[in-house]
């Protein structure tokens, strides 16, 4: 395997004052990418490209889709095979080793792991659900590394854990930080397999110190994807339908996108249920935190034996599930032009490539806004979509407050876990969406 230091691109400053940060995070992706990435493991975003080049491609994914929307299919793989037992013990016990850090132990015992053979299971042409395994594998280790022991935060990750891990984040085609996509997507099973994904039915497969506000915060939008799932499979058909004049068909769109928002403000209103806010503020969000615009971390990350220079990179947030995305751009709600925008555009390269390459495909396919303007018979559900969905950015920055602002006292100034300053950006968002009522 070609060293990952001399990548292509060749290392690049962190702090390029010109370059946007969506533009860093894709050089330093790339960066990572053609020569350092085996042949054989580059074959998902080939075949998904592919895929969504052929309107038959196009179908057959939304089809796909219906049954549980973003989540993956077939379910997240819930254990390596025999060869990386050493690995999927370790993060058995990283709950406990969590529990017991201190004078620097945590940190000692992941750095002393022997480093995660990436570079083999890449080559043996993995499936897309062995990589995620292990990128969920690396991901805790490394943020557990980062975050979970007492003191200063480092500003280097050993090279044993960082170079297997920047290997396979390069094969997913993301940047080396824990993402929505691993954190919550490939992050449970069934306690059932015959009855629904759905809360009572859902467990979390791994944790960083584990305990019931740190599952059921993750399960919640477990559940939140899975409702989701068939408003978001009947975008691709409503826009076809839009496409040949059907506006039975977009009425059928339309109708499930709004039943879809529904019963994912019912589920959101669920958080508090068995997440306590305040256990969230102090333990649950820290391990999630990332290394870009955090004052614990002002240079950001040196991955060592990746790069000659720090990166910074944005954490995990709900901002980079693919489902609000899509149904703004089925929807045809565009946000004001401004960092806010740019934020969100950076949030997609942390979703995995083929949900990127949905939402690309929705915001280019035919406009249900422009057919529903001609076809005012269709105004009521439509607007009954912007109305739910305004219903949800509201709940959810009520939320956000609860959970964050609200613990920390600064009401304007808190930054989430993607490092933004959300209030007022939550409240423009909200906003934004109200006022693309057609009836207004
Ligand atoms: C207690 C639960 C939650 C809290 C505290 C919370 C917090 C936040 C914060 C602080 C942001 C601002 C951006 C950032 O910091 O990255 C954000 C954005 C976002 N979150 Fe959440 N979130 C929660 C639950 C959810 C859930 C369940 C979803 C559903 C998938 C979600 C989806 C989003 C989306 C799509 C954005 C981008 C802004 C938008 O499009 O409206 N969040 N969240």
């Amino acid at each position: 395997m070609q060293c990952l230091r001399h990548g292509p691109s060749g290392p690049i400053s962190a702090g390029h004052s010109k370059r946007s940060r969506k533009n860093e995070v894709i050089t330093a992706v790339a960066s990572l990418t053609p020569a350092s990435v085996p042949a054989r493991a580059r074959h998902f975003s080939a075949a998904w490209t592919d895929q969504l080049r052929s309107p038959s491609g196009f179908t057959e994914r939304s089809r796909a889709l219906g049954a549980q929307g973003f989540l993956p299919s077939p379910e997240p793989l819930q254990r390596l095979g025999p060869a990386y037992e050493l690995w999927e013990k370790a993060l058995d016990d990283l709950p406990k080793r969590i529990i017991a850090a201190g004078s620097g132990s945590l940190r000692r015992w992941l750095s002393e792991l022997p480093p995660f053979p990436a570079a083999a299971l890449a080559g043996n042409a993995p499936s897309e659900a062995e990589l995620w395994r292990a990128m969920l594998l690396q991901s805790f280790f490394a943020h557990g590394y980062l975050w979970q022991e007492d003191g200063k935060t480092p500003d280097l990750l050993p090279a044993s854990l960082a170079k297997p891990w920047c290997l396979l984040a390069s094969c997913l085609q993301v940047p080396p930080i824990l993402n929505y996509s691993t954190y919550i997507l490939h992050n449970w099973r069934r306690l059932d397999p015959s009855k629904p994904i759905e809360l009572g039915n859902i467990v979390c497969l791994n944790n960083f110190m584990g305990g019931l506000d740190e599952e059921w915060f993750r399960l919640v939008h477990v559940e939140i994807e899975a409702k989701a799932g068939p408003a978001v499979a009947s975008i691709m058909p409503g826009q076809a339908a839009a496409a040949v004049g059907d506006t039975e068909g977009v009425e059928r769109c339309l109708q499930c996108i709004a039943e879809g928002i529904s019963a994912m403000c019912v589920t959101l209103g669920r958080m508090t249920e068995k997440c306590d806010p305040h256990i969230y503020y102090e333990r649950v969000r820290l391990p999630t935190s990332g290394w870009r615009d955090n004052p614990a971390m002002p240079n950001g990350l040196l991955y060592e034996g990746v790069w000659a220079e720090p990166r910074q990179f944005h954490g995990a947030s709900g901002a980079q599930s693919s489902i609000i995305p899509a149904l703004d751009g089925a929807l045809g709600v565009q946000h004001p032009a401004g960092w806010l925008r740019d934020y969100l555009a950076t949030m997609r390269l942390h979703m995995p490539a083929q949900h990127r390459a949905f939402i690309a495909a929705v915001e280019v396919g035919p406009s249900l806004r422009e057919y529903v303007q001609i076809h005012s018979e269709l105004v009521p559900v439509y607007d009954a979509c912007i109305e739910r969905l305004t219903a949800f950015r509201q709940q959810h920055s009520a939320f956000a407050r609860n959970f964050i602002a609200q613990r920390s006292g600064k009401a304007e100034g808190e930054k989430g876990t993607g490092g933004t300053l959300f209030t007022p950006a939550l409240r423009a968002m909200k906003q934004a969406t109200a006022e693309h009522a057609i009836s207004r």
